[in-house]
């Protein structure tokens, strides 16, 4: 993580509601430049409302969300595509177009945000899709006949097909088997320390946090109840939050 704390994403009193559901009240969260955050809670704490949110997807009740230093909540149309440009997203399922091949998916971003000639968006594509560890002959596949792990590979390539400063991930090891859930940390965090990416993850994963994140935030009780290191987060008196780092796999992991 670099030295300088510059946060890259500040959300200051977020508020987020479906019917009578409180899901945020008062939400506060910073994320700095060049670390990778794991955010974690217990189900249904609004992890992914919270990453669907600043990601703009969700319009919150209240609050602001800056983003690089602007309100993405205030910013016009054309100022919210120049800072999408900066940000890659890969969703729990990957979300990738099943009609699209693997290389189309990854140069979809690039065709709607860019005018490049196709021939560059291709050999940019396929440079992600090795980046991601792929091999070429994946290019041509379709989602439907890749494994799990390889659409998770294929939905990064994607994330980072615009060269993204942040990276949001949204449970990425979920659903992969311990190796490959193991492998896909060690792709993530060798791609973070290369290209200097900042990265929010949404995660249940003890060993993707420790493996990997910087520091941790914890939702519950409608907000961010506490931030820090995985070693800070041991020493945290909340029965959900000792719980989680205290409990049987949290020893295995911490052990
Ligand atoms: N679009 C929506 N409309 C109505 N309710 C929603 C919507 N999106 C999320 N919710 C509700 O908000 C709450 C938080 O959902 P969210 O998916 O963020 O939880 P989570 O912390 O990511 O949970 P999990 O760990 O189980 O994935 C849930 O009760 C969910 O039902």
């Amino acid at each position: 993580m670099s030295g300088a704390r510059e946060p890259v994403i500040e959300v200051r009193g977020l508020v987020n509601q479906f019917g009578s559901q409180v899901v945020h009240d008062g939400l506060d969260l910073d994320v700095y430049r060049g670390e990778v955050l794991g955010v974690v809670g217990g189900s249904g704490t609004g992890k992914s409302v919270l990453l669907r949110t600043i990601v703009g997807l969700i319009r919150p009740k209240a609050g602001s969300i800056r983003v690089f230093g602007r309100d993405v909540l205030k910013a016009s149309d054309a100022e919210r595509r120049e800072i999408e440009k900066r940000w890659g997203v890969l969703f729990q399922d990957g979300a990738l177009f099943s009609s699209l091949t693997v290389l189309q998916n990854v140069e979809a971003p690039m065709r709607e945000q860019l005018s490049l000639p196709h021939s560059m968006m291709k050999a940019l594509g396929e440079l992600k899709i090795s980046m991601v560890g792929l091999p070429p002959l994946a290019c041509g596949k379709f989602p439907s006949e890749l494994s799990g792990g390889m659409r998770k590979r294929a939905g990064l390539a994607r994330a980072l097909a615009l060269d993204p400063e942040i990276v949001f991930l949204d449970e990425p090891t979920a659903g992969l088997d311990p190796i490959g859930a193991a492998a896909f940390d060690e792709l993530i965090g060798q791609l973070q320390k290369s290209l200097g990416l900042t990265v929010f993850m949404v995660t249940h994963d003890l060993d993707s946090l420790q493996a990997i994140c910087d520091r941790v935030a914890v939702l519950a009780e409608k907000r961010v109840l506490v931030t820090g290191t995985m070693d800070e987060m041991l020493k945290v008196d909340h029965p959900w939050v000792h719980e989680y780092f205290h409990g049987p796999r949290a020893r295995a992991v911490t052990a």
